[in-house]
């Protein structure tokens, strides 16, 4: 892969927000004009509360500035195999912070395509249920190689892991399946479905969005060391290049020797 990632670094999230609303919303207008719809694959951890940040704020009221949600499909890069009003649970997260406070009257209401709760008693099931979920919409199985999302909004693990994919993992080396189910996850809670990383790398777009100077070491050894290159968030800079983009702060960066671009 030729090029690389692009690095946007802010003072803090406030600050990235708005350039992370323009970035989105690029890709939303891009995708409508596409295919008519926007689908996103959006992840836990830190993510849904910047991403509210982002999208929940009223704009210019330009059409290139309004979040037109009635064309997004959501999906989960990832998640949890728990009930869905439980804590640990994505969906409930991206409900609680973005879901339930979109004012639908003047943007619209996304299509959400959670994890089915009859299928929690058996992470391999979930996985293979969700499969046939992106299947039903990303055509048949026999006709699409792979579901191409418009945009994928990931978030970066202190070990370097995105989505449910971790080091090292042998989840890792899968190349057919679309849909994984890992029981041992390292970090709770074990049972967990995941987009698979030919999936990662075959979206339109890619958006890592991590803060904070708990990702510091992490960044370093991704961008700045061959291991780091081998971890689950650098396979994904190496394989689908400028498709990246990496949206973070100063404090994350500190140190770390990547070249930074000022604007979108
Ligand atoms: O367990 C998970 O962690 C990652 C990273 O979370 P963060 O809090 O460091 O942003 C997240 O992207 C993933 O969706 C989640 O299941």
């Amino acid at each position: 892969m030729g090029k690389s990632p692009n690095v946007y670094a802010f003072p803090g999230v406030a600050e990235l927000a708005p350039t992370l609303r323009q970035y989105v919303l690029t890709q939303q207008q891009a995708s409508i004009e596409r295919h008519g719809s926007f689908r996103v694959a959006v992840s836990g951890g830190s993510l849904p509360k910047t991403l509210a940040q982002a999208l929940l704020s009223k704009g210019d009221g330009t059409p290139a500035d309004t979040v037109d949600f009635n064309k997004w499909e959501i999906f989960f890069a990832d998640e949890r195999c728990v009930p869905l009003d439980h804590d640990d649970s994505n969906y409930k997260l991206l409900k609680d912070e973005l879901l339930d406070k979109i004012d639908k009257e003047s943007f619209g209401e996304p299509k959400v395509y959670p994890i089915e709760e009859k299928y929690l008693h058996d992470a391999q099931e979930c996985a293979d249920q969700y499969e046939k979920v992106l299947v039903s919409v990303f055509a048949a199985r026999d006709s699409v190689k792979l579901p191409a999302f418009d945009l994928l909004l990931l978030g970066c693990g202190p070990d370097g892991h995105t989505c449910s994919l971790f080091p090292e993992h042998p989840l890792l080396r899968e190349t057919d399946a679309w849909v994984l189910s890992i029981s041992d996850s390292p970090k709770p809670p074990p049972k967990r479905i995941t987009l698979s990383l030919p999936v990662v790398l075959h979206g339109a777009k890619i958006a890592f969005v991590a803060t904070g100077a708990g990702k510091k070491d992490i960044f370093k050894s991704i961008f700045e060391t061959e291991e780091g290159r081998a971890l689950p968030c650098g396979l994904v800079n190496e394989g689908a290049g400028d498709k990246v983009s990496w949206f973070t702060d100063n404090a994350a960066l500190e140190g770390v020797n990547v070249p930074r671009r000022g604007n979108l």
